[in-house]
């Protein structure tokens, strides 16, 4: 299956209610429109449309009070790692030149300044096979006279062929509607101030038009892709070696998959990897990684349990260079009980591996986890003081109702989001990418 096909059927949660909100909004003061086909959206005017409000009619308020999404418990994760398959199965990443610098060097170019390459994690396709070769007929006008509401059918619509015979059902955009949208999207965590913004943004320009779902849906979608493109970035690799890769996160975020995910498709892609099981405190954590690490023929530095992680860290740096290895990746606690004591240890590690390599780590990378919904915002905001986060991973993106906050991270703090995790297998760590992602989370097709 793509990527794609996983990341929208896992994402089923998250977009199963923004899509079935979005419906519910335009089925409640909408009608059906049997004359008009579901046209994409069309672009915003450069004024008011004619029966708009005038340009100085403010904003709906927010409501008093955002209303809370439902307080949903992951299904208990399993205690142990998952063991990938055989890593000769997974697909190799390709190694890309860096966007912003296309004339990169080789990677047999005399050593550059950094960063110079980026390493996408799996290639992200939508394989033609996945796609069946019939379009299914369109769904029938049930027997009650009630509108079918989706034109085209499923794969029509992925077609782009032409609109079912069944009426269409659209709404007026007007205030109610916008602080209906606001409210739909508060709730599936986005956040209150992108929310607001999003849902102005939805409406500008459109006011007094008679829109569709689908076009709601796509106009959200285009509103996602615009907040989340500038922070799609694949953790960046550098020329220097080994490039140090400090993984921090609060613990059970998810920080030892991710680790060996991203060791066992760095391998695949050909890098020469060495892993510090820096959470001491946890005997579990180490086997996990000891696990991961065996798989992806990955050497795994473990030490002591209690004993110190920066001096862990500081032996692993010291094989990392003998080996002439290109990754270091360094697991941390992540104990947010005591604060003080993470910070010191955290900054400890640093401290050491500086005296190896005075850049180091090159890369701080934050493991989020998206079943805490609002609370991802919470854990940006301390561990950019713990350290210097120069990167975010998401995980379990599949199974919660909350993949909404990625979009609310993503505007807040406008840091790079460079994999997403939807599920416990090594092929489950994919690089971010905005327009996939807005397309799975509204229940669009691609
Ligand atoms: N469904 C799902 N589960 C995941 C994903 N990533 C990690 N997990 C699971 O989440 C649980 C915790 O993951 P760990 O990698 O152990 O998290 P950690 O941050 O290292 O936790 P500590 O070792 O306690 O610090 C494990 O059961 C993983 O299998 C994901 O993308 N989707």
């Amino acid at each position: 299956m793509s990527f794609f096909g996983k990341l929208k059927s896992r994402l089923f949660k998250s977009s199963s209610k923004l899509e079935e909100g979005l419906e519910a909004i335009v089925e409640e003061g909408g009608s059906a429109d049997p004359d008009t086909p579901d046209t994409p959206p069309a672009e915003p005017e450069p004024g008011p449309a004619p029966d708009a409000p005038p340009p100085d009619d403010p904003v709906p308020e927010p409501p008093e009070e955002a209303p809370t999404a439902p307080d949903e418990v992951p299904p208990d994760a399993p205690d142990e790692a998952p063991v990938p398959e055989d890593p000769a199965d997974l697909p190799a990443p390709p190694v890309e030149p860096e966007p912003d610098a296309p004339d990169a060097p080789v990677p047999s170019d005399p050593v550059p300044e950094r960063p110079s390459e980026t390493v996408p994690l799996t290639p992200l396709e939508i394989p033609q096979e996945d796609l069946p070769d019939e379009v299914p007929p369109p769904t029938e006008v049930p027997g009650d006279g009630t509108p079918e509401t989706r034109g085209g059918g499923f794969f029509g619509r992925l077609f782009g062929r032409g609109p079912s015979e069944a009426p269409v059902m659209r709404r007026v955009l007007d205030d109610e509607m916008v602080e209906s949208l606001e409210e739909l999207l508060i709730a599936a965590d986005m956040g209150v101030d992108t929310s607001l913004r999003v849902a102005a943004n939805m409406a500008e320009g459109r006011y007094g038009r008679r829109v569709s779902t689908r076009e709601i849906k796509e106009l959200l979608a285009a509103e996602i892709t615009r907040i989340m493109e500038p922070v799609a970035k694949p953790l960046p690799l550098y020329r220097t070696t080994p490039q140090v890769v400090l993984v921090v996160g609060v613990n059970g975020s998810g920080k030892t998959t991710t680790i060996g995910k991203l060791a066992s498709q760095f391998r695949e892609a050909g890098k020469s990897v060495v892993i510090a099981a820096g959470d001491t405190f946890r005997a579990a954590a180490v086997e996990q990684l000891q696990i991961w690490g065996d798989r992806a023929g990955v050497p795994v530095l473990t030490a002591p349990e209690g004993s110190d992680p920066a001096s862990l860290a500081f032996d692993a740096m010291t094989k990392a260079q003998a080996d002439g290895a290109d990754l270091l990746l360094i697991d941390t606690a992540g104990r947010l009980q005591n604060r003080q004591d993470l910070m010191e240890e955290l900054a400890k590690i640093v401290r050491v591996i500086r005296k190896k390599d005075p850049d180091a780590p090159h890369n701080t990378l934050l493991v989020l986890d998206a079943t805490t919904g609002q609370n991802a915002l919470q854990q940006v905001e301390i561990f950019r003081k713990l350290a210097d986060v120069s990167g975010l991973v998401m995980t379990k993106l599949d199974g919660t109702a909350k993949g909404g906050v990625l979009v609310a991270l993503a505007d807040k703090f406008g840091l790079p989001i460079h994999a997403i995790g939807v599920g416990e297998q090594i092929d489950d760590l994919a690089p971010f990418d905005p327009e996939e992602f807005a397309a799975a989370l509204t229940g669009l097709e691609q």
